[in-house]
């Protein structure tokens, strides 16, 4: 059974945002994603945030109370907050204050499986830790950390020294482990290019269905219909890279990759640290980029996730843009335009158009050629059968004809065979 949510206050300021509403109701799921509940919420309209607390000195006030009159002993700040905004809130109101930077980082935290993903969320907590040493956003961190060994309560400025080279120590070390990881994994995408299977990874906005869609296609067309990945209606429920082995119709081997979903403001912490696992899609042949349909706010979804893709690094790309959850709208699917899709990951018909476009894009090298095989080449027809898309295959006196699709780079080599 699932523990019941932690009560929190949420609190925003309203600095001239364009989407404030939209980045409050965000911050809600956020907040639901880290096993917590918002059961009130405060919001402030300022020209800036103040320095030292954040809301202006009447609304910390209204906060105090706030926090005097309900269970919640928890606040939860829309922004990131400076160290010292962190401690003048929590002195003023007697509760302890996350901002959306570690509200982020303890979801990742709690949700990171493989080895790489665990070391990135612990490099980018080290990072937001170091200036933040004594309040007690960053204790809650180093409550949850592997191990623990860092809780600097009633921290004196030796022992604050201490700490800060205890996190220094740390930070170097799990960057070489990193780095160490980094290059097994390098190695990794460096065979399967030199294989030249083609490689799409699944980008886009958190929840958009990114891993529902890659669901689909493994039980479709994966070696192993058994190796799903994760789904769940909450923000983040990727936190790892998953790969799989895909064989679509022809012959036509793909790998697909579902990667982290992307949110506005990722902190930056967690955007340097997640691109080695997002080398996936940097050096991928194709990126789907989901977009959930149903959602007002799909263009600001958009931007982010382009926005976000330009931080990491990934290069101009490919890209197919799937309109998923249309099933949730009143718009007609599945309906194509150019490299657009409108579709539901719930729908045969889409999955069905979604790969016909994958495979257009992918598999756009590919020439039709006949070949005569004579009976001592006879192995190759085994081959031809086994690794290509065999369409016609008629038995001659002299030897086997076999009309294929195949990769324009495999062509050349059998060139000598080729008949008109
Ligand atoms: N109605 C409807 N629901 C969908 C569709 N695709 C996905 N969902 C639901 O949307 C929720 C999120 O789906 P996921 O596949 O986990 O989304 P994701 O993009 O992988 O999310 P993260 O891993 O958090 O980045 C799940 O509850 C899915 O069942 C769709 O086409 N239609
Ligand atoms: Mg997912």
């Amino acid at each position: 059974m699932e523990p019941t949510p932690t009560p929190v206050i949420t609190i925003g300021l309203n600095v001239n945002h364009p989407n404030f509403d939209y980045s409050m109701a965000e911050l809600e799921q956020l907040v639901i994603a880290n096993h917590m509940q918002s059961i009130a919420t405060l919001v402030q309209k300022l020209d800036h945030p103040d320095a030292g607390t954040y809301f202006g000195k009447g609304k910390i006030e209204e906060l105090a109370d706030l926090v005097r009159s309900t269970d919640a002993d928890t606040i939860v700040a829309n922004d990131e907050l400076s160290p010292s905004q962190i401690r003048n809130i929590e002195n003023a109101t007697k509760a302890t204050v996350i901002d959306r930077t570690g509200l982020i980082l303890e979801i990742f935290a709690n949700r990171a499986h493989t080895k790489e993903a665990q070391l990135q969320v612990q490099l980018a907590k080290l990072r937001y830790q170091l200036p933040r040493l004594r309040t007690s956003a960053s204790q809650r961190l180093d409550q949850q950390a592997a191990g623990g060994g860092l809780a600097n309560r009633g921290a004196g400025e030796t022992k604050l020294e201490l700490n800060r080279r205890t996190i220094e120590h740390q930070i170097s070390h799990v960057r070489h482990e990193l780095k160490e990881l980094g290059r097994s994994y390098e190695t990794q995408s460096q065979r399967r290019k030199e294989n030249r299977v083609k490689t799409v990874a699944l980008v886009g906005y958190t929840n958009a269905g990114k891993s529902t869609i890659m669901n689909e296609l493994v039980k479709r067309y994966g070696e192993n219909e058994d190796k799903q990945v994760f789904v769940k209606d909450m923000l983040f429920a990727t936190l790892d890279t998953s790969v799989r082995k895909l064989e679509l119709p022809g012959n036509k081997q793909l790998l697909l990759s579902d990667t982290v979903g992307f949110v506005s403001e990722l902190p930056h912490q967690l955007v340097e640290a997640f691109k080695s696992t997002l080398k996936e899609a940097a050096t991928a042949d194709l990126l789907v980029q989901v977009v959930n349909y149903s959602d007002s706010n799909q263009e600001l979804m958009m931007e982010t996730t382009q926005r976000t893709l330009q931080e990491i690094g990934v290069p101009n790309l490919p890209m197919i843009t799937a309109f998923n959850k249309a099933d949730r709208t009143g718009s007609r699917f599945p309906e194509r335009a150019g490299e657009n899709l409108i579709m539901s990951a719930l729908d045969p018909a889409s999955i069905n158009e979604l790969v016909a476009m994958i495979s257009a894009q992918l598999f756009s090298d590919y020439v039709q050629k006949t070949y005569l095989f004579p009976f001592q080449a006879g192995d190759l027809v085994s081959t031809f059968n086994q690794e290509f898309d065999v369409q016609q295959t008629e038995y001659q006196a002299d030897g086997t004809k076999l009309t294929v699709s195949l990769p324009a780079s495999a062509a050349e080599r059998y060139q000598k065979y080729e008949i008109d």
